[in-house]
């Protein structure tokens, strides 16, 4: 066998280009859709001049060449479903039988249940039809998963649920077609069992359940084939999630100016405390390395020589013994606030917090800044504006969202519980882990894909924080200034590999801001 898939790859660009004068607008590359969208282009597709059938074709076919070019030939069985899942997989058996490879087909369900183009892609396979069971995936080099699409309707039944198993057993590689089988695409749920992809070819757009856990882990390599869906069947479509790009924010990323002015780039104050010193100084470096003009850090007075001692170009300053900050306030070139990281929970934390919000300035809280108010969520959620950027993790987000009943995210994926909380705070919520989600009150919602296991760190959500302050600090608006951030932080990651620590990742910057700008042509 050749190499195995290796890196994920959307087939969308960065760059859309405008449509023609009286062409329909074309759908973000970065766009995902949901089963029921795709399922609703599909059906508007015939109308624009593009037929369920070659559709299906175009699916099969980008499905085979994407086998070609991973794999040497090998005997494969492909596993048919009842719908047009099965019948993108006929297609591919018929294809790859065509190029030489042995090919056995095995069919869940009755030949009878196949409808339209489902059965008319199986009455062009000329070879036997075996009944899918575990015993058919004797031999197999390849599997290819044409069990079930993304609109899964239902957890898998018994007998569907011990087919999985049997894949997932049998020690061959597994080439999903659209999501691994009992994946749900709308929001990477499998209730019950769901196939473990090596690669998965999924078609026109991705799926949340593409980029949320657990589903990203079960596909495998990400491939998105263009199969010549027309724009007309798209352009009804109103996406509610889009996968994170610099697409979505480069427009307002705040380059420095030719006849800028450090204090024009923004001035980023970060309120520490007087434990985890390294905690707020990882913040303050990746504010001032992602672009903030100045960056002063307000300390503890116990802590206020080590931390001058430590840091050379942020500015540290010695807070009152009393932690009251209208003295650091009262600079209103001071223009984004962060506090959590290395507060600790100590009891003048809450009001710290509560002070900077009512500045009324752009705000970063994370960490200890949100547990403070676990007993109370209310209390913060309510002093929340327009301009603040939360950054739980899962552990954060439940204690502030999922405190009660009535609780604003206490339900749902995580897409849906971080646009509920963003909606409650009206705040811009990220909510971080492998596959952060960050919502805006306003009900965009962006996922991350590109943080490599690595970041699982300690000190990385600091950096991030400090990154989204800075950005703030330079002028770009809260929720693009999340998004850009995550991005980079990732980007900033992936670039340092194995070995990563928290304080790699401001030094890291750089490298990724010139990557930013090769790919946006800056
Ligand atoms: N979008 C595109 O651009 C294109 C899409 N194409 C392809 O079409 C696929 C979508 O096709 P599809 O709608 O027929 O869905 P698919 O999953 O094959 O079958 C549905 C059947 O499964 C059943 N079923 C569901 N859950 C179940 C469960 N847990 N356990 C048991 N049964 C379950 C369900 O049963 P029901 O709920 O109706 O009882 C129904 O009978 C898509 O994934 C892609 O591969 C390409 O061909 C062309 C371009
Ligand atoms: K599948």
């Amino acid at each position: 066998m050749s190499a195995r898939p290796s890196v994920p790859e959307p087939s969308g660009r960065a760059g859309d280009t405008p449509p023609r004068a009286g062409a329909p607008a074309r759908l973000s590359p970065h766009a995902l859709l949901s089963p029921a969208q795709m399922a609703a282009a599909d059906r508007a597709a015939p109308a624009a001049g593009v037929s369920g059938a070659r559709l299906m074709a175009a699916a099969g076919a980008a499905v085979a060449r994407e086998i070609r070019a991973r794999w040497t030939p090998t005997p494969v069985v492909v596993l048919c479903g009842p719908g047009n899942n099965g019948g993108d997989g006929f297609v591919v058996a018929r294809l790859l039988r065509d190029a030489g490879w042995p090919v056995r087909v095995a069919l869940w369900g009755g030949r009878d249940a196949l409808r339209a183009d489902a059965a008319r892609a199986a009455d062009a396979w000329s070879g036997p039809v075996e009944p899918a069971g575990s015993g058919c995936l004797a031999g197999a080099g390849l599997i290819v998963d044409a069990l079930l699409g993304a609109g899964l309707s239902r957890a898998p039944d018994e007998t569907l649920r011990a087919l999985i198993h049997a894949v997932n057993e049998a020690g061959a590689p597994v080439c999903a077609i659209d999501v691994p089988t009992g994946l749900d695409g709308a929001d990477g749920r499998c209730p019950g069992a769901a196939v473990q992809a090596d690669l998965t070819v999924t078609f026109c757009r991705r799926k949340p359940g593409h980029l949320l856990l657990p589903g990203r882990a079960l596909c495998g390599a990400l491939v998105c084939a263009d199969i010549g869906m027309p724009a007309a069947a798209l352009e009804r479509l109103v996406p509610e999630v889009h996968a994170n790009h610099p697409d979505l924010w480069s427009d307002v990323f705040p380059w420095p100016r030719a006849d800028g002015h450090k204090y024009r780039r923004g001035h980023a104050l970060v309120v520490g405390g007087d434990r985890m010193l390294g905690a707020s100084r990882l913040a303050c470096l990746a504010a001032a390395r992602i672009g903030a003009g100045l960056v002063t850090l307000a300390t503890p007075p116990a802590a206020w020589a080590i931390q001058a001692g430590a840091l050379t170009s942020v500015m540290v300053e010695a807070l009152p013994p009393d932690g009251a900050l209208d003295q650091t306030l009262a600079d209103p070139r001071r223009n984004a606030l962060l506090i959590g990281p290395g507060l600790g929970r100590a009891p003048g934390g809450r009001g710290q917090v509560l002070a900077l919000l009512a500045a009324g300035r752009a705000c970063v809280l994370d960490a200890d800044a949100l547990s403070v108010f676990a007993d109370r969520p209310a209390a913060l959620l309510d002093a929340l504006h327009g301009r603040c950027v939360l950054t739980p993790h899962e552990g954060e987000f439940a204690r502030l969202f999922n405190p009660g009943p009535d609780a604003a995210g206490t339900a749902g994926d995580k897409r849906h519980r971080a646009c509920a909380a963003a909606r409650r705070g009206g705040a811009v919520v990220v909510l971080k882990g492998a596959d952060t989600v960050i919502a805006a009150p306003d009900g965009r919602c962006v996922i991350n894909d590109n943080a490599p296991a690595t970041l699982a760190t300690a000190g990385s959500g600091d950096v991030l924080a400090g990154g989204i302050a800075g950005l703030l600090a330079a002028g770009m608006p809260p929720f693009e200034a999340a998004c850009a951030a995550v991005w980079l932080h990732g980007l900033a990651a992936g670039r340092l590999g194995p070995g990563l620590l928290a304080e790699d990742l401001p030094g890291a910057l750089p490298g990724a801001l010139a990557a930013l700008a090769g790919l946006t042509g800056t």
